[in-house]
């Protein structure tokens, strides 16, 4: 026969605490309702008459949740396998992050004594005295009270009247009297004690002694009378600061994550569960708290009420920022707090912006996180959506997201931005394709360079299926395979997607071939970015948008374009670039590239940097033989009839009045070509513009110029330009389709 409440006190092996046990643990710990509950559980426990009389073993029936005892705590078990223990602290192992929290707190104690110490004199102090007048006040109201012993006026007056006239009305009256008398008698005591001291002070000490202790007792007067009338006024004499955070203690963290409603509250309330604040310490840029939440609670639910979080920690929201902690567990919380908001930062720099190449098939860096730590992107093997608001920085990304892959020199660019503004046309120098506009012509443009790629995926795909298997085990182009056979990485960019999708003659066509790209392109080293101010279904069509593992989200106005760029249900699990604060430039969710989204300030590079960046990469690759398409100077003729000879026709009048006979010299002309089309010509000299026109059947001559030394160099002749634009224009036009 088993009564489980006789095996209450010593269960060694049930993995529960016995009564001994919890009785010991309560009074380490003074928790008084671990009796109570260890009780209650031996109340369950108790044998059923009926069980016990026929002997069946039974079960103990389960303990409510809410009702069970804590588990006394035994042996402290750590993943030591996994996650090894930290020796030192990060501030000891980092000089960056000691010196920034050492900053930290001194420029706040500076500010701090700056603030308060400059109102001390003239508020502060003012308005204690005027406190410490109205505790005067009080104070001489409480003793005349006293004195005549007014608490008990009602009372005495009653009694009084009760017995009006006879001998105890009297007795009373006198004893009150008496009272009275008796009171002042102390008052007038202790007037006559402290004048005595007085005398006494003097006599010994001289009327210094006797000033010094007149200022220590009137100080202490005062200060009492201070304190007593502050109590008295509701106002604080040090107004909060608009400014002021509470600092980050064990408590406030706590008290923050308990208005988060996490858990089972009957359970918080008990004191039966805590949100378990591990560790704050400083780290770069501000400080980081590793909390175990309540039992039962996630990480996602903390990164879902974020909003409420930062409230209850008085913090702006873009210094908040709630982490998984995936080598802990779901309930452990990494919870950032930064010293700046995003928009109060630096701009980002980027790690490539002087030297360096990218291998295309490996990240490389687009910004910093929140942290400051670096974020990478791997396009190889990915499609990206790039979505935002206009003006909160698309262009920028996209234009960091070209430099990296195009500082990879295999990378083959082919860039169509269809807002028409020319923000992408600093690439024409290295880019196989690039052109902007919103005409029909541009659209077909397009068209027809998505075909060409359409083209190249088959090509592609042919060859790799003919290689042996062991060379392709995954049929994908490597980075190996790339260098074996000359395969180039290529990348396709579309701005403002939307337009090319909606466009009534070749929209149909262009969604067909981007999806073809989208999904056979990848294994293929194709890969695809493409950017709109408005994703919705027009602007990235949903099978497309289904292929697209790379999402970055600039600050969007609502939930379903937050949700179409990041992917479904990402507004409501908390990751919301409808909260990103509009005045910082640049700052995105990327998700897709690691378990969670992550934040990425993407790095500032402006059109003068990029157009630096273009130039590095293009030297490279003219050495390397790798310039193709427009680059190369091989403008296809559907993207852009226009060649040097026309665009000298642009720079050079046919009446130039500075240079007679239609010559002008080579260098003079390479001039105005740079600043006519600065993404083209800049940097070209005399002998580069002479090449380029004997391309085209135009040979540079002596040209007599002005008086002087050097008045004879290398130039062109006008009528020749004008001839050869004439043959060049009656060349076949290669377009095959009439459109
Ligand atoms: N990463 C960044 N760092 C610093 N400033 C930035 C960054 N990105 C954008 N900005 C600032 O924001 C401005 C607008 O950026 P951008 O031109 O990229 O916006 P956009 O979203 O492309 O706008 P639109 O769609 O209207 O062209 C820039 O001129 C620049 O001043």
């Amino acid at each position: 026969m088993t009564t489980p409440n006789e095996h209450m006190p010593s269960t060694p092996d049930d993995g529960l605490p016995g009564a001994a046990e919890l009785e010991a643990w309560m009074q380490l710990t003074g928790d008084e309702t671990a009796t109570k509950r260890l009780d209650q559980g031996a109340a369950l426990v108790q044998p059923d008459e009926d069980n016990a009389l026929t002997g069946e073993v039974i079960d103990a029936p389960s303990v409510p949740e809410a009702d069970a005892a804590p588990r006394a705590p035994r042996v402290v078990v750590h993943r030591g396998d996994h996650e090894p223990l930290t020796v030192l602290p990060q501030w000891a192992k980092s000089p960056e992050v000691f010196l920034a929290a050492v900053q930290r707190e001194s420029k706040f104690v500076a500010s701090w004594v700056g603030h308060h110490g400059l109102r001390l004199p003239f508020v502060y102090l003012p308005k204690f005295l005027v406190r410490a007048g109205v505790g005067l006040g009080v104070c001489v109201r409480d003793l005349a009270r006293w004195v005549t012993d007014a608490e008990n006026k009602a009372t005495r007056a009653a009694l009084m009247a009760s017995v009006r006239g006879t001998a105890e009305w009297k007795t009373l009256r006198k004893e009150h009297a008496d009272g009275v008398r008796a009171r002042l008698g102390g008052l007038a005591a202790a007037g006559f004690t402290s004048g005595v001291a007085g005398v006494t002070l003097h006599t010994y000490t001289g009327s210094e002694g006797l000033t010094a202790a007149a200022v220590a007792v009137g100080t202490a007067a005062v200060t009492a009378f201070g304190v007593i009338g502050t109590k008295r006024v509701e106002a604080p004499i040090v107004e909060a600061h608009e400014g002021e955070v509470p600092k980050l203690t064990v408590d406030v963290v706590s008290d923050a994550l308990l208005t988060l409603g996490l858990g089972s509250m009957g359970e918080v309330k008990a004191g039966r569960a805590e949100n378990k604040v591990l560790r704050i310490f400083p780290t770069t840029g501000g400080v980081e708290i590793h909390v175990d939440l309540v039992p039962g609670a996630t990480t996602a639910m903390v990164i879902e009420r974020k909003d409420r979080l930062a409230s209850a920690l008085r913090r702006p929201l873009d210094t908040v920022w709630p982490e998984n902690n995936h080598k802990a567990n779901p309930g452990r919380l990494n919870l950032y707090i930064a010293d700046k908001a995003l928009s109060e930062r630096r701009d980002v720099e980027w790690k490539l912006r002087n030297k360096g190449e990218t291998n295309v098939f490996e990240p490389f860096p687009i910004g910093e996180d929140q942290r400051g730590r670096q974020v990478s992107v791997n396009l190889m093997y990915n499609n990206v959506v790039v979505g935002g608001l206009p003006g909160m920085g698309k262009t920028y990304l996209l234009r960091v997201l070209i430099l990296g892959a195009m500082l990879d020199p295999r990378t083959e660019l082919h860039i169509h931005e269809l807002k028409g503004t020319g923000d992408l046309l600093a690439f024409k120098p290295v880019a196989h394709v690039c052109q902007s506009g919103d005409d029909p012509s541009d659209f077909k443009a397009l068209r027809d360079d998505l075909r060409n790629v359409r083209e190249e995926v088959r090509r592609r795909s042919a060859f790799i299926r003919s290689l042996p298997r062991d060379q392709v085990p995954e049929s994908k182009v490597t980075d190996e395979l790339a260098n074996r056979y000359g395969i180039k990485p290529l990348l396709f960019v579309i701005d403002e997607s939307q337009l090319a999708f909606k466009d009534p003659t070749y929209g149909g066509e262009i969604a067909d071939l981007v999806e073809d790209i989208t999904r056979l392109g990848r294994a293929l080293a194709i890969q695809l970015i493409l950017a709109t101010q408005r994703p919705n279904k027009d602007a990235i069509p949903t099978a497309i948008s289904a292929l697209i593992s790379i999402r970055i989200c600039l600050r969007v106005g609502d939930q379903t374009t937050n949700d179409m760029v990041l992917g479904t249900s990402m507004y409501r699990a908390g990751h919301r670039a409808t909260d990103l604060d509009p005045e910082a430039k640049g700052v995105a969710l990327m998700a897709g590239e690691k378990a969670d989204p992550q934040l990425v300030r993407g790095a500032s590079v402006d059109g003068a940097a990029s157009d630096k960046i273009v130039e590095r990469s293009r030297v490279i690759r003219e050495a390397k033989g790798l310039l193709t398409g427009m680059a190369a100077g091989d403008i296809p003729a559907d993207l852009d009839h226009s060649t040097v000879l026309d665009h000298l026709l642009a720079v050079w009048p046919e009446n130039d009045p500075e240079w007679a006979n239609g010559k002008i010299w080579s260098d003079e002309l390479a001039a105005r070509l740079a600043e006519h089309k600065p993404t083209l010509y800049t940097g070209w000299d005399a002998a580069q513009v002479n090449a380029a026109a004997k391309r085209h059947g135009v040979t540079a001559k002596n040209v007599k110029h002005g008086t002087g030394a050097n008045n004879v160099r290398k130039g062109l002749v006008r009528a020749e330009v004008v001839k050869a634009v004439g043959d060049v224009i009656a060349l076949p036009d290669t377009t095959t389709e009439e459109d």
